[in-house]
């Protein structure tokens, strides 16, 4: 099931589907609907019951989909039954934060350890989790197999990091620093970016004020 093909629109509605079902004391019953899962999350239920449908196969009609099955089929897809490793890169402020919480695992990351430049900070834990100084990082990287770099430096270093994951064998960079990074073809690259959510919170509240 989990090598089939989806949108990317379908697939960042997945999580919120999975974080629905699992969710507890909305009384769900055994069985669950899209049109249900729709209702609850004010979605389009044609859209839900195509995304379902993408995903699963486990869904009967008039019945519907037994809850604990499809919560299988979810977090199968999304790779949350099956632990990745990754490493952090800047084990500043936002970087320990990202290390000390505890939700990662229920979506399957583990974060195996931070690296930093800093060497005030070499050998420090945050939340069981060691620092470890920059030369660390592509043995660790080689040695667990590890394929998630998470990059939390200023960015005016962000592309000299994500260089060195990807010489250390990342393969999949999840960016927080505000830098445009050049891959080689083959590694993806998931911007993360505050602004863009607060540039449309800005945009509707003009908007709004436009109207009035
Ligand atoms: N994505 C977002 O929405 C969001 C939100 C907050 C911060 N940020 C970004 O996250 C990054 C970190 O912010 P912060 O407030 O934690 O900064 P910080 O200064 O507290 O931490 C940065 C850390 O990176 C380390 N570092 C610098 N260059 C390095 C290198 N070449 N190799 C290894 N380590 C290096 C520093 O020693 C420091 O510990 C910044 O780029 C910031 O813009 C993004």
């Amino acid at each position: 099931m989990s090598d089939r093909c989806v949108s990317k629109q379908t697939l960042q509605r997945l999580p919120a589907y999975l974080n629905y079902l699992r969710g507890p004391g909305k009384g769900l019953k055994k069985h669950v609907s899209a049109t249900m899962i729709a209702e609850a999350l004010g979605l389009n239920d044609v859209v839900v019951r195509k995304d379902l449908a993408s995903v699963s196969s486990s869904g009967r009609p008039k019945v519907g989909y037994v809850r604990s099955e499809l919560i299988r089929e979810l977090e199968k897809f999304l790779g949350y039954d099956n632990s990745q490793d990754a490493v952090l890169v800047g084990a500043g402020k936002l970087g320990q934060a990202l290390m000390a919480y505890s939700g990662f695992p229920q979506y399957g990351l583990n974060i195996l350890a931070g690296f930093d430049s800093d060497p005030r900070l070499e050998g420090a834990e945050v939340a069981g989790k060691k620092i470890l100084a920059m030369d660390k990082l592509p043995g660790l990287c080689r040695r667990v197999g590890v394929h998630i770099g998470i990059i939390t430096v200023p960015g005016e270093h962000a592309q000299a990091v994500c260089d060195q994951l990807i010489d250390s064998g990342i393969l999949a960079v999840w960016n927080f620093a505000n830098a445009h990074l050049s891959v080689p073809e083959g590694i993806l690259v998931q911007n993360e970016n505050m602004a863009v959510s607060l540039a449309l919170l800005s945009n509707h509240l003009k908007e709004v004020f436009s109207t009035k």
